[in-house]
């Protein structure tokens, strides 16, 4: 479509490259100088991105210190961060057409929050850095259930993002939770879940939700319909891919005005 080919011509002229053109590309040619290239762009958006896994709002320095390794460069054990601009701007957000603030994205949400999320494509694992806040409360001092099940539905809809080939790709249809033990008002817990398998536009997904000490808060099995159309706009923001970046995984957002 024009809007696809209008994303290649910014992309290249920023020197990335779409998901699908990365299949194209020599891997060699994805490193530093790619890397210098998104920094100057972020500068130029005046954007924060100091380092290749910080975001605007959540960085290594603000995470707890047992989930600070998510964070390593030379490591990385849970693949890379996302950083979609929807979350990361918020002025970009409101000039695209999005009407208020991501249930589980907002940086200044005071309910339950997303505040990393990490895809090694490798596994299809989906690693989240999650924090309970004082508006998910229900019995005194822990939080909903439904809370934790909001996570679970982000984490299948995101899932089938980052494993197909643009945002919002994909739409969570079923969301099983089983709620093993309480979460406390403040807890910052990790969210983990992986593909078990993909049939036709089917994606069955099962994840974890636990605590520094291995405590499982709750499990999920879920499913997503991937590709599916929830929007009908068809705009630059509707068609938007997935920029290939050896350190972070962008949305070609980025490069719209
Ligand atoms: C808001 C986003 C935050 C971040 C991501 C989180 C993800 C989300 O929250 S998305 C928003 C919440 N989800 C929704 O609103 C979804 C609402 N549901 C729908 O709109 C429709 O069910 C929709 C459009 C997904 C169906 O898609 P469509 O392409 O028509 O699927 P369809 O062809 O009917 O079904 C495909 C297959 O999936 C199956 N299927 C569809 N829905 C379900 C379901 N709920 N349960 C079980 N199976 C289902 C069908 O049976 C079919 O199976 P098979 O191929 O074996 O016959």
């Amino acid at each position: 479509s024009m809007v696809h080919i209008q994303h290649r011509k910014l992309a290249s002229q920023a020197g990335w490259m779409t998901s699908n053109e990365k299949k194209e590309a020599e891997p060699a040619k994805l490193a530093t100088e790619k890397l210098a290239t998104i920094q100057n762009a972020a500068a130029n958006l005046n954007m924060r991105l100091p380092a290749s896994t910080s975001g605007v709002h959540f960085n290594v320095t603000d995470a707890p210190a047992w989930l600070r390794p998510l964070f390593d460069d030379a490591t990385r054990p849970a693949g890379k961060r996302i950083l979609m601009r929807e979350w990361e701007d918020i002025h970009w957000r409101q000039r695209s057409g999005w009407r208020g603030v991501d249930l589980i994205h907002d940086p200044q949400g005071q309910g339950v929050q997303v505040l990393a999320y990490f895809w090694d494509s490798k596994v299809n694992v989906l690693t989240g850095i999650t924090r309970f806040g004082p508006a998910a409360e229900s019995h005194r001092g822990l939080c909903h259930g439904g809370s934790m099940t909001s996570l679970m539905d982000d984490l299948c809809g995101h899932i089938t993002f980052f494993h197909g080939p643009s945002p919002w790709c994909g739409a969570t249809v079923q969301v099983d939770c089983t709620l093993a033990k309480p979460v406390k008002v403040g807890d910052v817990l990790k969210l983990s879940g992986t593909i078990d398998r993909v049939e036709g536009k089917k994606v069955f997904i099962s994840a974890t939700l636990s605590a520094e000490d291995g405590t499982v808060h709750a499990t999920m099995s879920g499913l997503s319909i991937s590709p599916v159309v929830m929007s009908n706009i068809n705009d630059a923001v509707d068609n938007r891919e997935w920029l290939a970046h050896p350190d972070v995984i962008l949305d070609s957002g980025w490069l719209l005005p």
